[in-house]
């Protein structure tokens, strides 16, 4: 099927937005009038321009207030038209869309209505083009695919058909069943676009929250398999009207674009892409730092010893229990894709660049993860090193696709040379979970991209308050919980460089685990004494219990499987650690007591997120 975008999803000037939907491998566009208005080239070099690039423009749009009004004004409108028409035809595109009238002149009237296009029809034929009838959500007197309908059959013209609009037809409730009994030859264009569940006025909804296939919360691709069973054969054109995406690059939001209509064609049946593969542990994290010395001494108390370096570069593994940390003091430095997200800020000092993901089949992952266009790494960064699949993350995280234990497999480890160490008792047993502040513009990309490309399954969105902003967390799982990553983002832009990370370490014993931390020389998070007056009044805990709480800065949360006990290390860089202590099946994260942790980390002067 031909993919297509509208140029209103993306930001730039007109030729940015083009060139960004050609390398992101659209077949065509939607051009939108404002877009055109702008632009300093003239119709024949934009249409120059996408041949080059080899986009056809599928739709010019929008024509606004044509129909179902009084005689002279509907007059007035056809001459507008016929300028539109001449325009498209210098443009090369052949079929406009025209949305359902919001004039305070228009009446309701199905038959006037359907004269007047079946006219406007009738002149866009002589040129040779076609007119997609569209209902706003919010049209004056037509606001549902049904009824926009019922005025195209009524009009009756071969030039006039439909354009169907995902979010309008589910932002109102509609059934998209209905559209089955649509012949596929009268449904001229489809747009598809997502949106988060809000309740809010349906207008500002669409203007500005629109977001991606996949990324919101409408069944996008069970009224696909409705349109697609009436045979239409047209393009897929993504409308997204988004705020946070008129600031972004157009060309990655083009890709997580393209990549959305991906997944979306996978999952009617229209694509098929190579089957994912789901990761089933965490093999590694990987900090790098300008110096090591902070990380090791945070390690070491943690009870973590030094097992292994790198046979080709100054990368130590530090390990403890299953949890295994790569310290890299190379000159590497973070991924550079970092940068364009935080306003060209460099980046510098102590984060997370890589992790190691345990893979069933780690080739599978990465030709999975190359078909939804994530950038492939290098599969030997050295002659001597051994080949593994990576791909990089959409906030430059490398990702690499591991096979720890399976010794057909090239195997991470073998490029480690074992150190002399002595194995110390500790309470720390894995990696519980990984918390990655993401860049503000990629957060729904971040989520899609963790989703279709890992195979991890989205949670709930969930709002944290921090002191100086409101953060927004979103965790990845894979279903026995082996894999956590909470993706986090603040609310507002910003082109501070605190894209804290943390790892967070599994213990079966947090209170220990806190002490023994201690008694090493870390240094615990002080959480106020506020807090724990609180949870003495939410939750039924022994004074012996909480005081112990309060000595260590231990924070505590239930829900309806279990109860988790946390605590939070000093920062090194922008990274710190969490001792966790999952009981019964506990699912969550704490995020109740983030807001504290957040403003006891402000206090202590540390970086935020994560
Ligand atoms: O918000 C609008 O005005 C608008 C314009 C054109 C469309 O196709 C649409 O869905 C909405
Ligand atoms: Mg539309």
């Amino acid at each position: 099927m031909r993919t297509s975008i509208a140029t209103v999803s993306l930001s730039g000037s007109l030729t940015e937005k083009l060139t960004a939907a050609s390398r992101a491998g659209f077949d065509g566009v939607e051009i939108f009038e404002n877009d055109l208005l702008a632009s300093p080239l003239t119709p024949e070099e934009i249409r120059d321009r996408c041949a080059d690039l080899g986009l056809s423009i599928d739709l010019y749009q929008p024509m606004r207030d044509i129909e179902a009004v009084p005689s002279d004004e509907f007059a007035r409108n056809l001459r507008r038209a016929e300028r539109k028409f001449q325009l498209m035809r210098r443009l090369g595109a052949d079929t406009v869309l025209v949305c359902s009238s919001v004039s305070p002149l228009a009446v309701d009237d199905d038959v006037l209505a359907a004269r007047q296009l079946r006219q406007l029809a009738e002149v866009a034929q002589q040129f040779g083009m076609r007119v997609a009838y569209e209902a706003l959500a919010w049209g004056r007197h037509v606001s549902t695919y049904d009824h926009a309908w019922r005025i195209v059959e009524r009009a009756d013209h071969p030039a006039l058909g439909t354009c169907l609009d995902s979010f309008h037809i589910l932002a109102r409730g509609s059934d998209p069943k209905g559209i089955q009994d649509l012949p596929g030859e009268k449904i001229f264009f489809l747009q598809l676009a997502d949106a988060p569940l809000l309740a809010m006025d349906v207008l500002q909804w669409s203007r500005h929250h629109r977001c991606f296939p996949g990324q919101g919360g409408f069944d996008v691709a069970g009224l696909l398999r409705h349109v697609l069973s009436t045979g239409y054969d047209g393009p897929l054109s993504l409308e997204v009207f988004n705020d946070v995406f008129r600031q972004a690059e157009a060309g990655p939001t083009a890709v997580d674009a393209r990549r959305s209509l991906l997944v979306l064609q996978e999952s009617v049946g229209a694509a098929s892409l190579p089957a994912p593969v789901v990761p089933t542990g965490v093999a590694f994290a990987e900090l790098v730092t300008p110096d090591a010395q902070p990380l090791a001494a945070l390690l070491g108390a943690l009870g973590f010893a030094r097992t292994a370096r790198h046979r080709g570069k100054p990368v130590d593994l530090w390990q403890q229990g299953e949890a295994r940390i790569l310290v890299n003091t190379g000159p590497s430095g973070l991924p550079h894709s970092r940068l364009r997200s935080s306003g060209g800020t460099p980046i510098d000092g102590t984060g997370l660049a890589a992790l190691g993901l345990e893979s069933p089949d780690p080739a599978g992952a990465a030709r999975r993860a190359e078909a939804l266009l994530a950038p492939v790494l290098p599969r030997r960064r050295a002659p001597q090193d051994v080949p593994l699949d990576a791909v990089a993350a959409p906030d430059g995280t490398e990702l690499f696709f591991c096979a720890t234990d399976r010794l057909e497999l090239p195997n991470w480890l073998t490029d480690f040379e074992d150190l002399e160490h002595t194995r110390e008792a500790s309470n720390v047993h894995r990696i519980d979970h990984l918390a990655l502040t993401q860049p503000w513009h990629h957060f729904d990309e971040a989520a899609l991209f963790h989703r279709s490309v890992l195979g991890l399954q989205a949670q709930q969105s969930v709002d944290v308050a921090d002191p100086y902003g409101l953060l927004r967390s979103r965790a990845v799982t894979n279903a026995d919980g082996s894999v956590r990553i909470a993706l986090t983002v603040g609310a507002a832009p910003t082109d501070d460089t605190v894209h804290a990370q943390h790892i967070a370490l599994a213990t079966d014993d947090v209170v220990a685990a806190a002490r023994r931390f201690r008694e090493a020389g870390g240094h615990l998070l002080p959480i106020p004494g506020n807090y724990y007056d609180d949870l003495a009044a939410r939750f039924d805990l022994t004074e012996e219990e909480l005081a112990t709480y309060r000595e260590l800065g231990i924070l505590y949360d239930r829900d309806e499987h279990g109860v988790f006990r946390h605590c939070y290390t000093h920062t090194v860089g922008r990274v710190f650690f969490e001792l966790v202590q999952r009981d019964t099946g506990y699912r969550g994260y704490g995020a109740q007591n983030a807001p504290v942790r957040l403003a006891a980390q402000h206090a202590a002067g540390g970086v935020t997120g994560g």
